[in-house]
């Protein structure tokens, strides 16, 4: 059975599903990409719901982290290994992943263990057809032909100070990592990577959110528009997805200060 659907300027064919609208988070370690994407789900009442049943989804792209070679394995045990750097991606498998996602198909990806810096091949996650897929990552805008099929892309924009003070405590207790290996990775890898590969990215962004889940505002605006987007799809119905977003009003007048804007509209279709 075909499902065609108008996603913004695009209409696209899911002959074995639903093809989502597919959003990029991107934002430099520890930014919030991950908290966001949570926030976005939670407001769209997705985070209680079964795996299978939801109409959100999220993905890392640590989940597309390349395996290492014997020799890359042992200077990632001694921290010698640039995990910030394109190259340590598969590009390939994201851009594949994302075009089955796309196309409305199963798919199953493994999760990330940062202890073993190594994908857990047995503990895979299915990604069932979805409305609304999250693709989160610090180099999700970094590679053209991932980044031409998000129809929207989200730059989450903290400093970083405080990027760094949240990066140390959660490498340290969830990472398996101690201080003096956070810091120098940091100096090393992450901050010089950062500046090279990920901020630059942020200019494609169509929505850059200053200090993440904390913006409220740019959350609700972005909840809202993705709430738009859906009920203008016949297929969905309304109270199967979207809660009505409270917009806090007093702070509406000043958006402009609030989000900052890439372009001449709040929210671009997909280019
Ligand atoms: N607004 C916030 N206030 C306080 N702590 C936060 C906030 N956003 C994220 N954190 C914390 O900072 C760390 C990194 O956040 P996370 O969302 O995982 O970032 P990312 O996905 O960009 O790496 C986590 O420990 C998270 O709980
Ligand atoms: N084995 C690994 C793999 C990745 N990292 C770091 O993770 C960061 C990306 O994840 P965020 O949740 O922070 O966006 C990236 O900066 C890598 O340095 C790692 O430390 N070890």
């Amino acid at each position: 059975m075909s499902d065609t659907r108008l996603n913004g300027n695009r209409k696209m064919s899911a002959p074995e599903g639903k093809s989502p609208f597919l959003i990029g988070v991107a934002g430099g370690t520890a930014s919030g990409k991950s908290t966001v994407c949570k926030r976005i789900m939670e407001k769209l009442g997705q985070a209680e719901i079964d795996n299978k049943q939801r109409q959100v989804v999220c993905i890392a792209q640590d989940s597309f982290y390349r395996d290492l070679t014997p020799s890359e394995i042992a200077k990632a045990a001694k921290g010698q290994f640039n995990f910030d750097h394109p190259d340590a991606f598969d590009e390939t498998l994201m851009k594949t992943t994302l075009n089955d996602i796309l196309a409305g198909k199963i798919v199953t990806i493994p999760t990330y263990d940062y202890k073993n810096h190594a994908l857990k091949k047995n503990e895979l996650l299915t990604i069932y057809p979805a409305d609304v897929v999250l693709f989160e990552g610090i180099l999700v805008f970094y590679f053209p032909e991932v980044r031409k099929l998000f129809h929207m892309k989200l730059f989450v924009d903290t400093d970083s100070d405080t990027r760094l003070a949240r990066r140390v405590p959660r490498d340290i207790n969830e990472r398996g990592r101690s201080l003096d290996q956070v810091l120098n990775q940091y100096m090393n890898f992450v901050k010089p990577a950062f500046e090279e590969f990920c901020s630059p990215t942020k200019k494609f962004a169509d929505v850059i959110i200053p200090r993440g889940a904390d913006n409220h505002v740019a959350i609700d605006l972005i909840v809202q528009h993705i709430r738009e987007i859906l009920s203008n799809n016949p297929r969905i119905s309304e109270e199967r997805i979207l809660p009505n977003t409270q917009l806090h009003s007093p702070a509406n007048h000043s958006l402009s200060n609030k989000i900052a804007l890439n372009g001449e509209a709040v929210f671009k279709r997909p280019h």
